[in-house]
């Protein structure tokens, strides 16, 4: 855990799902006290009543109750579910507050539609890692937002991982690369695993020995400060035992079909919104 911080603003999650409850965790590692400035609702109420309970966060009756009772709301629903919730509180959304998206495929555009009168807004793209303090998250903001406003914004983002300003053109492909791309980490380390046990491994020494290499690689990559092309050919002595897995990777198509697989993880982004 990092050193645990202060925050004075309210924060708010309107949808209590997969996505709020790794921020939630995330920010109840970082953030002294915060649980008594969060505030929850879910058209579930069952679904924000066990979020409540589990983090002893506020409970509200409606989103907004939430809005209402924040600085900082977080719209944690599905991307076509942003429409309702917009209606709903947009009579109670002021400029004082930040509103931030995490939903893939929604611009800022189309939430700014909504309101009669400029809001600030923050379209960003974290990841479920955020659960164990080891999110990314792609932060894009309006002009409304000032500029101390969205230091505080990357000070919630950096608390639970990594953070990085990006131009909103660029917010589309996010999911590709890290919003969406756990899932698809988490089907090689299975694999990994699958072939582990199929070699005489137990299951659970099988997790283990590929998530540690997995992230063992990966922090290589963030840390050593090399292309992660030199690392691999560290990894193959000549004529040994990796060289032959990678070249079977190779007449395999192991990296186009992971290009492939991003191309249509943008395309349906963008569809998101009829773009
Ligand atoms: N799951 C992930 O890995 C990531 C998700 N996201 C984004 O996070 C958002 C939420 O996704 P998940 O948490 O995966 O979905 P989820 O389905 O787990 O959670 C959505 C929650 O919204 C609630 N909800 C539905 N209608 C509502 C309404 N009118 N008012 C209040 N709550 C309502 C549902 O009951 C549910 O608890 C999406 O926009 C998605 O694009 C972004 C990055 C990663
Ligand atoms: O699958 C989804 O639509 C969401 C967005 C990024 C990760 N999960």
């Amino acid at each position: 855990m990092n050193e645990v911080m202060n925050l004075q603003k309210k924060i708010g999650f309107i949808g209590t799902g997969n996505m709020a409850d790794a921020m939630i965790k995330g920010l109840v590692n970082n953030f002294q006290d915060i649980y008594k400035k969060m505030y929850v609702s879910d058209k579930a109420l069952d679904k924000a009543e066990e979020m409540a309970k589990l983090y002893d966060l506020n409970l509200c009756q409606s989103n907004v109750e939430v809005v209402k009772n924040t600085d900082i709301i977080i719209l944690a629903v599905k991307p076509n579910i942003y429409r309702y919730v917009l209606e709903e509180i947009k009579g109670y959304v002021t400029n004082n507050h930040i509103l931030i998206s995490i939903a893939a495929g929604i611009s800022i555009d189309f939430i700014q539609g909504y309101f009669d009168y400029p809001i600030k807004i923050v379209r960003t793209m974290p990841n479920t890692p955020a659960f164990v303090g080891e999110g990314m998250t792609a932060v894009t903001a309006n002009s409304e937002v000032k500029h101390e406003e969205l230091e505080t914004v990357l000070n919630i983002f950096n608390s639970i991982g990594k953070a990085d300003i990006i131009d909103e053109k660029l917010m589309d492909m996010i999911p590709a690369v890290s919003g969406s791309s756990p899932a698809y980490v988490y089907m090689f380390i299975e694999a990994l695993a699958d072939g582990a046990v199929l070699q005489g491994m137990t299951r659970d020494k099988a997790y283990q020995y590929a998530a540690q290499a997995v992230m063992g690689a990966a922090k290589m990559v963030l840390e050593s400060g090399k292309h992660p092309g030199e690392l691999k050919d560290q990894v193959c002595s000549p004529g040994g035992t990796t060289i032959e897995a990678v070249y079977t990777l190779e007449k395999n198509h192991f990296r186009g079909i992971i290009i492939e697989a991003m191309e249509d993880c943008t395309t349906k982004t963008k569809k998101l919104t009829g773009k």
